[in-house]
């Protein structure tokens, strides 16, 4: 858990507190955060062992609602905005947590893979970066389209803009959800066709701004 500045998406730009569900089943090659793939039981820690930590590694630690809000308060962050992400944070039921920090008037985003189904509070908007290669089919994935507030979509190759293409043209999908292209791994190659792709379709851009000037 640490307060910075939203680097992606719709929020961009907005002081938020992250926390950093550890887990994730999916697989992405080219994914940003590997060390939340694993729950080792050799890597459980304490609360206070996470929060001091200055660097990412696989360390996490076991916790429940009323902790969770304890420790935001202790910590004195003076963000307005939560935003839940992993690891995959669909792993797990979020609708107490999430119920609980709008309670106390703060807004609430959850990042998500659209793998697992979406269990949070109804307030919750939702940013949905849709990782197609579904071995359940796609019933999961479809109350996530539905579901999304955002679509924020790595890309990298053209073939990421067809499957994109592909789940907006699904009837389950909310079409009024926002679009967002967003460069893998700020490429260049991938950020001009972010760039072409969202002038020719007028989908939205989203670097993640927060590599660009070095911080979490
Ligand atoms: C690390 S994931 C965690 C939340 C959830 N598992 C998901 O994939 O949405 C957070 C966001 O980072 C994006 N992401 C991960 N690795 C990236 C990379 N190398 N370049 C651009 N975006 C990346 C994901 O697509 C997602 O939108
Ligand atoms: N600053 C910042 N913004 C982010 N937006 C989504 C992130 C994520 O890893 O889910 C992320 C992140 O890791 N850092
Ligand atoms: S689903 Fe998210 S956390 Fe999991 S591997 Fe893909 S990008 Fe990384
Ligand atoms: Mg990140």
């Amino acid at each position: 858990m640490f307060e910075t500045i939203q680097g992606e998406g719709a929020f961009t730009g907005v002081p938020a507190i992250f926390i950093r569900l550890q887990g994730c089943p999916v697989g992405c090659p080219w994914c940003d955060t590997k060390h939340t793939w694993t729950l080792d039981p050799e890597q459980q820690v304490s609360a206070n062992q996470v929060l001091a930590k200055e660097e990412a590694s696989e360390a996490w630690f076991d916790t429940d609602v009323q902790e969770m809000v304890e420790l935001i308060q202790r910590q004195g962050y003076r963000a307005r905005h939560v935003v839940i992400t992993g690891g995959e944070p669909a792993m797990y039921d979020l609708v107490a947590l999430t119920r609980e920090l709008l309670d106390k008037g703060l807004t609430v985003q959850i990042e998500t893979s659209g793998t697992f189904e979406i269990k949070v509070d109804a307030r919750t908007w939702v940013t949905l970066s849709p990782k197609v290669d579904m071995k359940g089919g796609y019933q999961i994935l479809d109350q996530a389209l539905a579901r999304a507030d955002e679509i924020k979509h790595p890309v990298a190759m053209d073939k990421h803009i067809e499957e994109l293409d592909s789940l907006l043209a699904r009837s389950a999908t909310n079409h009024n959800a926002l679009v967002y292209l967003q460069p893998i791994s700020q490429q260049q190659r991938a950020t001009e066709l972010a760039v072409r792709t969202c002038i020719e379709r007028n989908w939205r851009l989203s670097l993640q701004t927060h590599k660009y000037i070095g911080i979490e």
